[in-house]
C-alpha cells in the first residue's frame, strides 16, 4: 500500500543546496515550499552557506581592507577573526533560527564541529588563510540526515593545528556534495541562473560554460559556482543547478539536454 509514510522505507536521494550570502537576509516563502517538496520527492538536504556580502561589511567596519584574487579573499589573521565570527555567529545561526521556526529541525557547523572539514592551505604565500578541503566528515552527516536533522553548514573549515581557515561556500558545497555522495547540488544565489547577454541560459554543459568563460559571458562569482559544478561533474554527481529562491535558473549536466 502506498502511503505518505511509506516514502521513509524507500532509500533517500541526497542534495546539497548551497545558499550564497547575496541573499541570507531572508528565505522567502517559495524556497520553503520548495524545500518541502524536495523532502516529499525523497530527498535529503544538507544546506551550505556564504556571506559574502556580510562579511564585506563587516571588514569595511573593522577598517580591514578587503582583496580578492581569482575569487577568492585574501585572508590573514585579523580578517580570519572577523570572517569566523560572521559566518559561524552571525550567519548560521540565523539561518538556523530561521529553519527551524519553519519546522524544520535544522542544526549549525562549522567545520570545527565533529572535525565536519578538515583543511590544508591552500596557497599560504598567495591567499594567506584561505583552506583546501582533505577532508570532509560525511559519518556526521549521515548521522544527522538518519535522525532526521537538517546540518546547516557553514564555510569555515579547520586546519590541523586548529587554526580557522576561510573556504569559499561554492567549494564547500561542492566537496560535501561528493563526500555524502549527492544525487544534485544546488548553488542558490541572486540570480535566476547564467545569463549571456540578455538571454537566461535553461541548460549548459562543461563545453559551453568553457566557452563562456573565454568569451567573458561568465565572470566574477560566476566564476567559483562553475568551477564547483565542474568538479561535481566530472566526478559523476549527475546534475548540478544555479538557481535563485525560488529554484529556477540553469541546469548544468554532461550531456546536451536541450537539442
Ligand atoms: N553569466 C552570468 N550570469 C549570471 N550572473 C553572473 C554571470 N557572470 C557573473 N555573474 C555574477 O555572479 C553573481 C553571483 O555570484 P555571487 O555574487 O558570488 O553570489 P553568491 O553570494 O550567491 O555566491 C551574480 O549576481 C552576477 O553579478
Ligand atoms: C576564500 C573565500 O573567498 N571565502 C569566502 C567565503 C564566503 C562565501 O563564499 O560567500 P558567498 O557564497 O556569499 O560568495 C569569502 O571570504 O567571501
Amino acid at each position: 500500500m502506498t502511503t505518505s509514510k511509506s516514502t521513509h522505507h524507500i532509500a533517500r536521494k541526497r542534495i546539497v543546496i548551497k545558499l550564497g550570502g547575496s541573499m541570507l537576509e531572508g528565505l522567502c516563502t517559495t524556497f520553503f515550499e520548495q524545500f518541502h517538496q524536495l523532502q516529499q520527492d525523497g530527498y535529503d538536504v544538507v544546506i551550505v552557506h556564504g556571506g559574502g556580502p556580510s562579511i564585506n561589511a563587516a571588514l569595511a567596519n573593522a577598517g580591514i581592507e578587503s582583496k580578492i584574487d581569482n575569487g577568492l579573499r585574501v585572508t590573514c589573521e585579523k580578517s580570519s577573526d572577523v570572517i569566523k565570527h560572521v559566518l559561524i555567529s552571525d550567519v548560521n545561526t540565523a539561518l538556523v533560527f530561521q529553519l527551524n521556526k519553519e519546522g524544520i529541525p535544522a542544526i549549525g557547523l562549522s567545520g570545527f564541529d565533529g572535525k565536519l572539514l578538515t583543511c590544508s592551505l591552500l596557497d599560504e604565500a598567495r591567499y594567506g588563510l584561505v583552506g583546501k578541503i582533505e577532508k570532509v566528515n560525511a559519518h556526521l552527516l549521515d548521522t544527522l540526515l538518519k535522525a532526521g536533522i537538517l546540518p546547516v553548514v557553514s564555510c569555515i573549515g579547520a586546519s590541523a593545528e586548529g587554526k580557522a581557515l576561510n573556504i569559499n561556500a561554492d567549494t564547500v558545497a561542492s566537496e560535501v556534495a561528493l563526500a555524502i555522495g549527492a544525487k544534485s547540488l544546488m548553488l542558490v544565489t541572486d540570480t535566476p541562473g547564467i545569463h549571456v547577454g540578455n538571454a537566461k541560459q535553461h541548460a549548459a554543459t562543461p563545453l559551453l560554460l568553457a566557452k563562456w568563460i573565454t568569451e567573458g559571458a561568465i565572470y566574477g562569482g560566476m566564476i567559483p559556482k562553475v568551477e564547483a559544478a565542474l568538479t561535481c561533474l566530472e566526478a559523476g554527481i549527475p546534475a548540478v543547478h544555479i538557481v535563485d529562491q525560488q529554484l529556477e535558473g540553469t541546469v548544468i549536466e554532461i550531456e546536451e539536454v536541450f537539442s
